[in-house]
């Protein structure tokens, strides 16, 4: 510590000495320098203010707050501890203080909410007393502005109608068929010849990334712009690391890559969308042109994808989406759905294939589901709901391994939970993870059981918010369902052509990524079945 003062003391030194030469490059960084200093000492004092303030209701109040934990140093314990793994911090302070605790970590408060009758007061209250905005914003950068969590509340919440809409069950019906040439194409092509191995994860990130340009950005991007968007989804990914959450616009290559691709994205979509107009007003003015109805050749015309509903949406007010709305919606969209399916697809592989009966009882289901009475195999929106087995296994999947560990929102108005009072400006966690591994809820946590969900026992529905992995209330997940049909597509696909055994011990989960998988590698050994 003492050299690093040292070295940056000389270098101020050399630094001023330069600026009385009138080095103007130098003065540049000594004005950079100063505002920096003035910056951190703000940050500091403020921090330093919201750690010696009293952790105590206001005067008159009947309340106390929920009590705190602290590990180790009192300012730094946590702080360390949520950097090193902030799920065992968590389950460390609910083991000791209940289902309702506050942490400080640095100079925030986060108060956790942990099980099914303590998740009403997050999932029940509306976005006046918790808002989503304020913890979510550093998505911003990568969404863009005036969209999501940059946009007013009322806005918002229209777009996420337009999201809605986007994902209907009518809708779904037709990304389904993509869904199934998307896999089968892949398989084909990467898992060739008679046996092998493969990275479940890195083939389903591969495969699923295929499905979501074409059922989500359009047919254009999938067959001729393919390889750009996803290196453009990949920096804006790349854009979104641990530090960008406390400093989105910190200056470092990986966060100047993230706004070159949101600006790469913007001009690449605003393209696509002009020459889309361009096509229909052409295809309307012929229908017109030979008496046909311009209006029913349009719409006869028009593309089958996610982008196509935000082109056709329309706020109340009659307005529509800007491009670069439509752009920002999109990659919202693309984001929420990505890392989440690729995970809890293959963690629904490398649990399942540890559980030989349960594969067979899968394959059997798909054998009865999904074969005709020809004995030809054709994979439709309606057979993919009746698997029900399946369906369970992807459940169990992600009870056991959520993808997002931590949803939560910024109190507005103070929330009251038992005898506690929850002040405004606390940040309220729910935790997937944590609440559903509590035994009085499912039995046996550690075990995947599938057969958990099944009539009589329905562990999920003995009470509201047990089962929390898309979440719950006004803002559970949009893409349940689009997530269920794909992953039980890729998983239909994979075996009926394969034979499969996992390689190796199961990977643990990777809590240093923002969105929580298995660790690489996650080998499996396939072996072509003959038909
Ligand atoms: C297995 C895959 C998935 C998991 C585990 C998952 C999980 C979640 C969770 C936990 C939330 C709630 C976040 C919160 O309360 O703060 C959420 C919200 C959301 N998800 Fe998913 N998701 C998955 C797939 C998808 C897919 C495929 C899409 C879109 C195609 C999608 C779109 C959304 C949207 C738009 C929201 C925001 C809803 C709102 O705030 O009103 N998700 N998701």
């Amino acid at each position: 510590m003492g050299t690093i003062l040292a070295a940056l003391a000389n270098q101020f030194q050399a630094l001023l000495a330069r600026a009385r030469d009138g080095d103007t490059d130098a003065i540049g960084w000594l004005a950079l320098g100063v505002a920096a200093l003035v910056w951190l000492m703000t940050r500091a004092a403020q921090a330093l203010a919201t750690l010696l303030s009293p952790a105590k209701p206001a005067e008159g109040l009947e309340l106390a707050y929920p009590p705190l934990y602290t590990e180790g140093f009192p300012v730094v314990g946590n702080v360390a501890a949520f950097a090193r793994n902030p799920l065992q911090l968590a389950k460390r302070a609910y083991a000791q203080l209940g289902d309702v605790f506050t942490l400080r970590v640095g100079p925030k408060r986060f108060t956790f909410l942990v099980g099914p009758r303590a998740h009403e007061v997050f999932f029940r209250a509306n976005d006046d007393e918790l808002d989503q905005g304020p913890v979510y914003g550093f998505s911003v950068p990568v969404f863009g502005r005036g969209v999501v969590y940059d946009a007013p509340l009322a806005i918002r919440l229209e777009q996420f109608r337009f999201v809605s809409t986007a994902l209907r069950a009518a809708r779904l019906r037709e990304y389904v068929p993509l869904m199934v040439a998307e896999a089968e194409t892949y398989f084909k092509r990467h898992w060739h010849g008679t046996d092998g191995t493969a990275d479940l994860l890195k083939s389903l990130s591969e495969l699923i990334i295929l499905t979501a340009s074409r059922c989500l950005m359009g047919r254009e991007v999938r067959e001729q712009l393919f390889e750009e968007v996803s290196t453009l989804y990949h920096q804006l990914d790349q854009g979104m690391q641990p530090l960008s959450v406390f400093a989105p616009h910190f200056p470092c290559k990986a966060h100047w890559q993230r706004d070159r691709a949101r600006r790469e994205m913007r001009r690449l979509f605003a393209s696509i969308i002009a020459n889309r107009r361009k096509r229909y007003q052409e295809i309307a003015a012929q229908a017109e042109s030979v008496g046909q109805d311009p209006q029913q050749a349009l719409e006869a015309a028009k593309e089958v994808d996610v982008l196509q509903v935000f082109m056709d949406s329309q706020y109340r007010d009659g307005s529509r989406l800007t491009d670069d709305q439509i752009t920002g919606l999109l990659i919202a969209v693309l984001f929420a759905g990505q890392h989440t399916s690729t995970i809890t697809g293959t963690w629904t592989g490398l649990l399942m294939l540890r559980k030989p009966e349960l594969v067979t009882r899968v394959r059997a289901e798909q054998e009865q589901v999904l074969y005709d009475d020809d004995g030809c195999f054709k994979i439709d929106y309606d057979a993919l709901l009746r698997l029900d087995v399946m369906h369970r296994c992807i459940k169990e999947a992600l009870r056991m391994y959520p993808p997002l560990i931590f949803l939560m929102r910024e109190v507005v108005i103070p929330r009251t939970y038992r005898d506690y009072v929850i002040p405004k400006g606390d940040i309220v966690v729910v935790s997937p993870p944590l609440a559903m591994s509590l035994p009085e809820v499912f039995a046996d946590p550690d075990r995947y059981d599938p057969d958990r969900y099944a009539p009589p026992r329905e562990e999920d529905k003995r009470v509201p918010f047990s089962h929390i992995g898309f979440g719950g209330g006004r803002h559970a997940c949009m893409g349940e369902q689009f997530a269920y049909l794909q992953i039980k597509t890729i998983w239909s696909v994979i075996l009926r052509d394969y034979d499969l055994e996992p390689v190796g011990p199961l990977p643990l989960p990777d809590y240093s990524a923002m969105v929580v998988g298995p660790k690489p590698p996650c080998l499996v050994r396939w072996r072509r079945r003959t038909p």
